[in-house]
């Protein structure tokens, strides 16, 4: 029978098209989100009259009931708890509550009728593990009966070139269970696993951002590139004004690279950690060219930067970002394995509706998932030990 599943914090659909092109039999039936531009993509998407634009903290116990789903895939405003906000107030930050609300409010009243959810998928920033809304989470869970698993991974244990640490919690109503790492001794329950054992790479140590321990394994940035010619290049190059102010902060990597730091909604409009740029010219050493531009800038050359043009250094488009984080799939035949389908279902590439514009496009991926990532876990999640 197919899994009915609800979607919440839907964005552009990532936890959606996860499931679509995992070998669950599943099926979103109802998403919600209160952003109208991120709905606008998503029902061109994935069906006109699934997602809801809506405050997620208006939504009753009875009014979920009523789409009788036994998958509920969430992934919360994550501002709470960013490393990257100094001010980060967890459960105090008005942003997150709406999620309590589904958790301390609906889930338990929910439950009282029998009427949760058997599987949960949540996924939030690297951060959140240590917050108090973790804490109310978990223990919402287990009070209920859920049995839990809660992970940090990121798409370079999947081979693929970009650093995005996540949390992710799975969940399970007993006498469900998990396939692994319940039974693996080594940890206690409120452990956050670092890798599943027979999914992804081998893995070491997730916060560990430089992918050269298993470069074999992570494929390189080319493929994931648009075949541009100069008017691409144009479009997405990096003006001199912006690297005359802020070109020494920009972290660049190159075609043959097989590491991007994380993309943040704030990509293109911020320099610091909101994502690499690429350095289209291989031939030339960054450092050197870069030793040059900041002599001449330290001797008040204000058109220091023009010496940084042959790196050709340019933004990522949305496009090629969207294969980055898996939505969309390259038809080059060297992409990697881990970006293709395997389950024979015809692979959809994400479309932007004509009036989005290319800040919002940037400003949604970098609120997306990695739809790769999410979709070994949703298999995970469905998969359940092999009885003796
Ligand atoms: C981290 S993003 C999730 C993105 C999504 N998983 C995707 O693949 O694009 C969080 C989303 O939650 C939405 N959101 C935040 N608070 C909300 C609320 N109270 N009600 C509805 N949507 C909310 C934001 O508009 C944003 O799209």
């Amino acid at each position: 029978m197919t899994i009915r599943a609800l979607e919440f914090y839907s964005g552009i659909g990532g936890l959606h098209l996860a499931l679509s092109r995992s070998t669950v039999d599943g099926e979103v039936i109802g998403a919600f989100d209160w952003d109208q531009t991120a709905c606008a993509v998503y029902s061109l998407n994935h069906g006109k009259n699934i997602v809801h634009k809506i405050d997620i903290s208006t939504l009753s116990a009875p009014a979920l009931a009523a789409y009788d789903a036994t998958l509920w895939l969430l992934s919360p405003a994550c501002q709470p708890y960013t490393v990257l906000n100094p001010n980060a107030k967890g459960a105090a930050d008005p942003r997150a509550h709406s999620f309590l609300h589904l958790v301390q409010n609906v889930l338990p009243e929910l439950a009282r009728s029998n009427q949760h959810p058997h599987r949960l998928i949540i996924e939030n920033v690297a951060g959140f593990e240590d917050s108090s809304t973790r804490q109310i989470l978990v223990s919402t869970l287990r009070t209920i009966g859920y049995r839990i698993v809660e992970l940090l991974l990121t798409p370079l244990q999947f081979g693929i070139p970009n650093s995005r640490l996540r949390y992710y919690l799975l969940a399970k109503t007993a006498p469900l269970c998990f396939a692994h790492v319940l039974t693996d001794s080594s940890g206690g329950e409120d452990r956050i696993w670092r890798q599943i054992p027979g999914v992804g790479l081998p893995w070491t140590d997730p916060r560990f951002e430089d992918a050269s321990d298993t470069s074999g394994m992570v494929a390189q940035l080319r493929v994931y590139l648009d075949t541009g010619d100069e008017e691409h290049y144009l479009k997405h190059k990096i003006s001199d004004r912006i690297l005359q102010k802020w070109g020494r902060l920009f972290d660049i990597v190159k075609p043959s690279s097989r590491r991007t730091c994380c993309f943040t909604r704030g990509y293109t409009q911020l320099v610091e950690r909101a994502g690499s740029i690429l350095q289209e010219n291989e031939d030339l050493d960054t450092t050197s060219v870069f030793d040059t531009f900041l002599q001449a800038q330290s001797l008040g050359d204000s058109t220091a930067a023009s010496l940084l043009e042959p790196l050709r250094l340019r933004y990522f488009s949305p496009s090629e970002l969207l294969r980055i984080f898996a939505f969309n799939t390259s038809r080059d035949e060297s992409v990697p394995e881990s970006m293709v389908s395997t389950n024979g279902i015809e692979v959809r590439q994400l479309t932007w509706p004509n009036t989005v514009s290319t800040k919002s496009r940037y400003k949604l991926i970098g609120n997306s998932v990695n739809v790769h990532v999410v979709q070994q876990l949703i298999e995970y999640l469905f998969r359940e030990p092999k009885m003796n």
